[in-house]
Order: C-alpha cells, then sequence, then structure tokens
C-alpha cells in the first residue's frame, strides 16, 4: 500500500515511512492510494473474533509489508493487552435499540488510547530496526497529550514534547501529563488555544531544516496510523449488532476530525454504515459546513467539553481531498483559503458531504442536560463529550430500526466538574490513576511562538543547531 498527499507534491510513501513523517512534506495529510475494501462474507467472518483478530484482518491491507505477520499480532497483543475490559471497546445498550461504544477502557481512560496503544508498538518496531532517534511533539486539547505521554514514556531513543493550551484543559487530563517522572517526557504549556498549538506544531514539521535536524515525528491524527486503528471499531461494533446483514448508524463527538473519519473510512472499506452524525459542542465548524456550505472557521470559545475545543479540524484535510476528486492542488487552495479564514465548498463537494455526514451541535446547557438524562434514564455516568454525541443522536436519530451507537470517547472521572454539575454525582477515578497523578507537577509554559518552540525543543532534545 502506498501513501500519497492531500496536496499532491510530497512524496508518495509506503505504509512504515508516511507513518514516521506524520505530516507530509508539503504541509499535507497522508492517505492511502487506493481504499482496499472488504466483502460481505469477510465482514461476516469477523462476527465472534477477538478483537485482537479483526484488529489484524481489517488494518493488515493497510500496513502492507512494514510488519511482518507475527510482529503485527504481537504489536496488536501488546497493544490492547493493556486495557481493563476483556472486549476491550465493550458495546453497552442504553436504549431500544441505542448503544454507547465505550472506548474508553485504555491506560488513559480516553479512546486514544485505542491507536496511541498500537502506534507506540509500531513505533518501537520500527526504530529498533533502524536504530533512529525521534522527537515526537504533540498538540493536545486534553486527551492525545496523555495517551502519548503513556505509549512513548521511557522508551529508548525517543523524547516526547506535548503542547497544551495553558489553562484550558481538566486538571485531570493536565496532571495526565505533568506527573510522569520519566526523563524524556515534556510537558509545556502553550499561551493560546488549541488551534494554536496544533498551528505551532504543523509550522514545527514545515520547517524542514528543523524538521530533519530534530527527527521530528507526530503521533496526532495528522499521523495516517492514528486514523487507521480507529477504523477497527467500527467494525467490531457494527458486526456485533447485525453487520453486514444490516446497517448500523454512528454518531461521533468530533474535534479534530480524526475518529469520524475513520468511521467514513470504515464505510469505503464496505460496511454498511447508516447515519454518520458528525457531534460539535458550541466550537461548531463542522456543523455550520453542513449547514451553510461555508468552512469559516471562529475563535475557540472554552467549554465544558474541552478535548472538542477546536475550530481547524485538522482531519477535514482529508475528506475534502476525497470531495474533490483527490484533486492536491485543489485541497492545497483551499487549505491556503483557511489560512486566511475560510472557504465556500463547491456545490458539488457540499453535494457529497451532505450526503456522506450528518450533524448536530450542542450547546453548553444541552451537553449538562444529555449528561443528567442519560444518568437518569440508566445511571451511568457519561464525559461531556459522549454526552455531546448522545445530544447529537437524539437529534439526528433517523430510522429507529437501525442501531444507533455513539462513541464513548472520554471517562467521566476525567471531567469531574461537570459531571457533578449535572448529576450531583462526583465520578471516581480508578485507583491506579488517582495515585500516579498525586506527584508534583513537571511543566514549562512557552509563548505561542515558533521559534522559542524550537529552541526549547532542540535542547530538550539534545540536539545543538538545527539551522
Ligand atoms: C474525549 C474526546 N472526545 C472527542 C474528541 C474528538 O475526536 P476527534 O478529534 O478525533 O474528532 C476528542 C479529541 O479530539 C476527545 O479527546
Ligand atoms: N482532542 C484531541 C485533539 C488532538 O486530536 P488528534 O486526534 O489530532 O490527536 C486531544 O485530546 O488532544
Amino acid at each position: 500500500m502506498r501513501y500519497v498527499s492531500t496536496r499532491g507534491s510530497a512524496p508518495v510513501l509506503g505504509f512504515e515511512e508516511a507513518m514516521l513523517a506524520g505530516l507530509a512534506r508539503d504541509g499535507g495529510l497522508y492517505v492511502p492510494e487506493t481504499w482496499p475494501t472488504m466483502s460481505a462474507a469477510e465482514i461476516a467472518a469477523l462476527a465472534g473474533l477477538t478483537y485482537e483478530e479483526t484488529a489484524f484482518r481489517v488494518m493488515r491491507p493497510f500496513v502492507g509489508d512494514a510488519f511482518s505477520d507475527d510482529e503485527f499480532r504481537g504489536i496488536i497483543a501488546r497493544a490492547y493487552g493493556r486495557f481493563d475490559h476483556a472486549a476491550r471497546v465493550p458495546l453497552v445498550q442504553t436504549g431500544p435499540n441505542d448503544w454507547l461504544l465505550e472506548l474508553f477502557h485504555g491506560p488513559t481512560l480516553a479512546f486514544k488510547d485505542v491507536a496511541m496503544q498500537l502506534i507506540g508498538g509500531m513505533f518501537e518496531t520500527s526504530l529498533a530496526r533502524t536504530g533512529k532517534r525521534i522527537t515526537i511533539v504533540g498538540a493536545t486539547s486534553g486527551d492525545t497529550g496523555s495517551a502519548a505521554i503513556e505509549a512513548f514514556r521511557g522508551k529508548e531513543g525517543v523524547e516526547v514534547f506535548i503542547l497544551f493550551p495553558d489553562g484550558r484543559v481538566s486538571d485531570v487530563q493536565r496532571r495526565q501529563m505533568t506527573t510522569p517522572v520519566e526523563a524524556n517526557v515534556h510537558a509545556l504549556a502553550i499561551a493560546g488555544d488549541f488551534d494554536d498549538a496544533q498551528a505551532r506544531l504543523k509550522d514545527l514539521f514545515n520547517d524542514h531544516a528543523f524538521r530533519d535536524g530534530v527527527g521530528l515525528a507526530g503521533v496526532n491524527s495528522i499521523n495516517w496510523a492514528r486514523v487507521l486503528a480507529q477504523v477497527v471499531y467500527y467494525f467490531t461494533a457494527a458486526v456485533a449488532l447485525g453487520a453486514p446483514h444490516r446497517p448500523v448508524s454512528f454518531t461521533v463527538p468530533t474535534g479534530n476530525f480524526g475518529d469520524i473519519f475513520a468511521g467514513h473510512v470504515a464505510r469505503r472499506m464496505g460496511l454498511p454504515i447508516g447515519r454518520l452524525v458528525i457531534a460539535t459542542n458550541q466550537n461548531d465548524i463542522l456543523h455550520r459546513t453542513l449547514e451553510t456550505g461555508e468552512h469559516r472557521r471562529g475563535s475557540v470559545e472554552p467549554s465544558i467539553s474541552p478535548s472538542m475545543d477546536i475550530q481547524v479540524s485538522s482531519n477535514f484535510e482529508r475528506l475534502l481531498f476525497e470531495l474533490y476528486d483527490r484533486e492536491g492542488p485543489a485541497v492545497a487552495e483551499l487549505m491556503g483559503e483557511l489560512g486566511k479564514g475560510g472557504f465556500a465548498l463547491s456545490q458539488g463537494a457540499l453535494g457529497r458531504l451532505r450526503a456522506e455526514f450528518d450533524s448536530a451541535r450542542a450547546s453548553e446547557a444541552e451537553t449538562t442536560a444529555a449528561i443528567a438524562e442519560a444518568y437518569r434514564a440508566t445511571g451511568m455516568l457519561v464525559c461531556p463529550h459522549t454526552a455531546v454525541g448522545l445530544h447529537a443522536a437524539k437529534v439526528r436519530r433517523g430510522d429507529p430500526a437501525v442501531p444507533m451507537v455513539v462513541l464513548a470517547t472520554a471517562h467521566p472521572a476525567k471531567f469531574p466538574d461537570a459531571v457533578e454539575a449535572a448529576t450531583g454525582r462526583r465520578p471516581d477515578l480508578p485507583e491506579r490513576l488517582a495515585e500516579a497523578l498525586s506527584g508534583p507537577e513537571r511543566v514549562e509554559k512557552v509563548a505561542n511562538d515558533v521559534a522559542a518552540l524550537q529552541a526549547l525543543i532542540a535542547r530538550g532534545a539534545g540536539v545543538e543547531a538545527v539551522r
């Protein structure tokens, strides 16, 4: 399998190179040259398999010869062996034909672990083979950062720098990033919002001298391997609910558009997905895009679902590539316009977008009401991001005969204040985590400035001159 850039002018790479590269050298994102498909019989044959075996079968065509089958099975087994539920991502029924897909049973209690635990193993295998040293820099609105730190802490040949928006993540999320004691972990609180952090991250990648000098690698969902790992759970959930013999719908709390893009990929591979609902909080650029046909960034407004406080959804670029018939230069032009504020989709692109996705936005009050309603109806505590999904699923429910799965993206205990305010009950952190988070915090405040970041990262990575 070969990977091409959404902007059409970066080298075409194999899976392993694309994974290690992160962002393409023309500023685009890597996507497979073609979409592999699974027949109805191949999908039906997934019924009853372990999560690990399904993961192997779904991801294998994308990985090509980067890893031997034995190597790849071993990486998958180690990744999901750290999940605290036998099903890895269990489905929980919440209504007559309504389900939550719990994606938070990994070590940091958010769906990011599903991909990050896997790519931690893939990077490790690959680096052991080549003897390379890398500097991972990640931008986070809260969950990617802790998942990346957990996957790479103490790993030989890897320095990890995580940029999070100062004062805009929950206390638990911050402590997950600032309490690890390993010397290769560097938590950086940037003066700005998540969009600033992600923009500076892209600046670092687009400075090729710096990028090559420090051996920059990315583990945000700009990295194709992150999205790929998330495709798997659409298959496990849909097959458990009757696919390929009937369609299954999904509602996905959305920020950077990685998780829902994984659903789009599953559909492209042949999984019969009914509705694919984009659920946004008040930072609703994606919902507005579907409503108005204009993809226009606003300012980020802090919300009670902080991990989705994003207005520049990085993976939307991957979808644009599809909507514009894989024309890299057209995508490059649109991304240039987004840099200046935004753009209008062509009629053809908008028609295809609306044919593929539904969307809804949850206000702060609607999010709180959805947490309260879930508690009243089921006794379950849900995190505010999941609640945004529950609200959107209700608004865009569609045919009641089609199962609706809402992705439960984080454990409620990561956002105890919002959950307690809605239900009167404060969710408890699992003991193993509570203990780990009680240590002293280590964090460096950084300006929203690429030169300052470069100096700090080069120093931390032990690289003298990078320019
Ligand atoms: C808890 C939680 N839910 C939902 C999202 C949105 O996922 P995505 O960025 O893949 O759209 C994120 C992060 O972005 C998150 O951390
Ligand atoms: N919500 C994310 C934002 C970064 O998303 P990613 O999927 O591109 O890594 C977070 O929690 O950091």
